[in-house]
């Protein structure tokens, strides 16, 4: 990697030629932004950037300037905004739905036309129509069975390997996606599907983190020669990497669509022709990149928040213990929890919103972009500023949470329940997480089974300490102990494929 040095260097001239070309009419309009921090020249607010967790940063910065905060790096402006309400106006029209360019990932390795990174027009249009036929809150019904199944076959695993429960979730996770999207049942976690999706995902992840490669910084570098430069060899292997990562799991669903054995799955739906596209190659094209996305958007942010279920239950019995205890008395021992039983457990329900409130999996969400000039109360934000809402600090904001430190679901069940973390960690506007529905019902299914199904435990009844936690894109609980038992004699039986 380059040092940081010269990436000033480089960042520096970059600068002075962007601010040397641009508009006269962009230089010369008059734009009134937030407070914030003062700007150097050329550099802008590059140096109040830690190099990672930002959020934190953020929240700082915005106990001193106010909900709104704005900064700047290399002209590139930035407002991040700590309020539910407030990112919720500002995102929620289309004039803010566009995407800022993700110059590494999006561009140069090809994951750019995604439907997480694409901007705002006609493609993600049409991806966010289709889409939706097979992830509406009616449509995700599709899928309950084989969640159900899914749960099933998790809480075996566990019952056999309590100790692999990370690697367990990770495996059903990808698993329960690739029979959700493609119709493909991996039998192990050595599947090919699976390898090829996780290692793809595992470089685009590292590539979005913000001062991974130069060339997000310095976007002109991409039209440097290949000098062996380490963004440039990223590039060279991540993207025929992502090519095999998209196609060939949908050429599987085309092949098993002509031998007429192909199952159920979101792919396939696309395929059957409800939507409209004209060519075959086109309609190919989308589908495949549509089902991708959805591949890479579920993974890491549903192990991220199952892990933090399991931690919170470590480090809280008698949470544990209420919610074991309508479980038992909603569904009994003699067979597994379904969604049939989901009205009836309210506690749980509080619970599953509560994890997703107390370690927030996408602290900063997804970056937004202005499509154009926008008005904002006092505030006039030039077209391509970048919007960031600050999802951790809404979560642990006292002015929406009683004691945000504490994990406590009743605070969703007591009257006048306090903020539905549902309303924002998700996202906002019409940019919301197409799989919203798919993820909730999904937690639902596998939180039940395993509560059912195991005491969760610190190991030795030592109290486990709050973990480190990763600091890229997604934000997850480094590996801990704990000690996981099956509750019941039944559990190993009655979840038997
Ligand atoms: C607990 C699990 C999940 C969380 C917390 C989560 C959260 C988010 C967030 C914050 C965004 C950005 C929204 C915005 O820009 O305002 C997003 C986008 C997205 N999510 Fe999720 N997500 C989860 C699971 C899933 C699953 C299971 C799928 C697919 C099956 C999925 C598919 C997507 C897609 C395709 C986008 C891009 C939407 C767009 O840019 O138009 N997500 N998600």
């Amino acid at each position: 990697m380059i040092d940081n040095s010269i990436l000033y260097l480089i960042l520096a001239c970059s600068t002075l030629i962007f601010l040397a070309l641009r508009p006269l009419s962009v230089a010369s309009k008059r734009f009134i932004y937030p407070p914030g921090p003062r700007a150097l020249p050329l550099f802008g607010n590059l140096f109040e950037f830690p190099t990672s967790r930002w959020w934190f940063k953020f929240t700082e910065l915005g106990e001193k300037f106010g909900i709104l905060i704005h900064l700047s790096v290399a002209g590139r402006h930035i407002v991040v905004i700590k309020s539910q309400e407030i990112a919720k106006e500002l995102l929620e029209g289309t004039s803010t739905a566009d995407r800022p360019p993700f110059v590494m990932a999006g561009e140069l390795m090809g994951f750019g036309i995604s439907i997480a990174f694409i901007g705002y027009g006609e493609r993600w249009r049409t991806y966010r129509r289709i889409s939706h036929q097979v992830m509406s809150i009616t449509a995700v019904q599709m899928y309950h069975e084989m969640q159900e199944k899914e749960a099933r076959r998790l809480v075996h695993a566990f019952v056999k390997d309590p100790q692999s429960y990370r690697e367990q979730l990770r495996f059903t996770v990808g698993r329960t996606i690739m029979d959700a999207i493609y119709g493909i049942d991996c039998a192990t976690p050595d599947d090919t599907y699976i390898k090829v999706a996780e290692a793809t995902l595992d470089n685009i992840t590292h590539a979005i983190i913000p001062g991974s490669f130069v060339v997000d910084a310095v976007p002109w570098l991409k039209y440097l020669p290949y000098i062996g430069l380490p963004f440039q060899k990223h590039v060279r292997d991540g993207r025929k990497q992502v090519q095999l990562m998209v196609q060939r799991p949908f050429q599987h669903v085309l092949r098993n669509r002509e031998n007429g054995t192909a199952k159920p799955s979101f792919t396939s739906s696309l395929l059957d022709g409800e939507i409209r596209l004209r060519e075959t190659a086109e309609r190919n094209d989308i589908v495949s990149w549509a089902a991708a996305t959805m591949y890479g958007a579920a993974g890491e942010t549903m192990l991220a928040t199952l892990l933090n279920f399991i931690l919170s239950m470590a480090q809280n019995p008698g949470i544990q213990q209420k919610a074991f205890a309508e479980i038992e008395s909603v569904v009994g021992r003699q067979r597994c929890p379904n969604f049939s039983d989901q009205p009836r457990l309210p506690y749980v329900n509080a619970l599953i919103k509560e994890v997703t409130r107390w370690r927030v999996v996408l602290p900063l969400g997804i970056p937004h972009m202005c499509r154009d000039d926008t008005q904002y109360k006092d505030y006039i934000l030039s077209k391509g500023t970048i919007l960031i809402p600050n999802v951790w600090s809404i979560s642990r904001d006292p002015v929406y949470y009683k004691d945000p430190q504490v994990f406590n679901p009743e605070r969703f069940l007591e009257e006048g329940p306090e903020l539905d973390p549902f309303g924002f960690v998700f996202g906002f506007g019409p940019r919301t997480c197409v799989g919203k529905n798919f993820a909730i019902n999904q937690l639902y299914i596998f939180v039940a089974s395993l509560l059912w199904a195991f005491e969760i435990a610190p190991v030795d009844n030592k109290e486990i300490p709050n973990p480190a936690y990763s600091s890229g894109f997604v934000s997850a609980p480094v590996p801990f102990l704990c000690k996981i038992t099956p509750r019941h004699s039944g559990v190993e039986e009655l979840t038997k494929d």
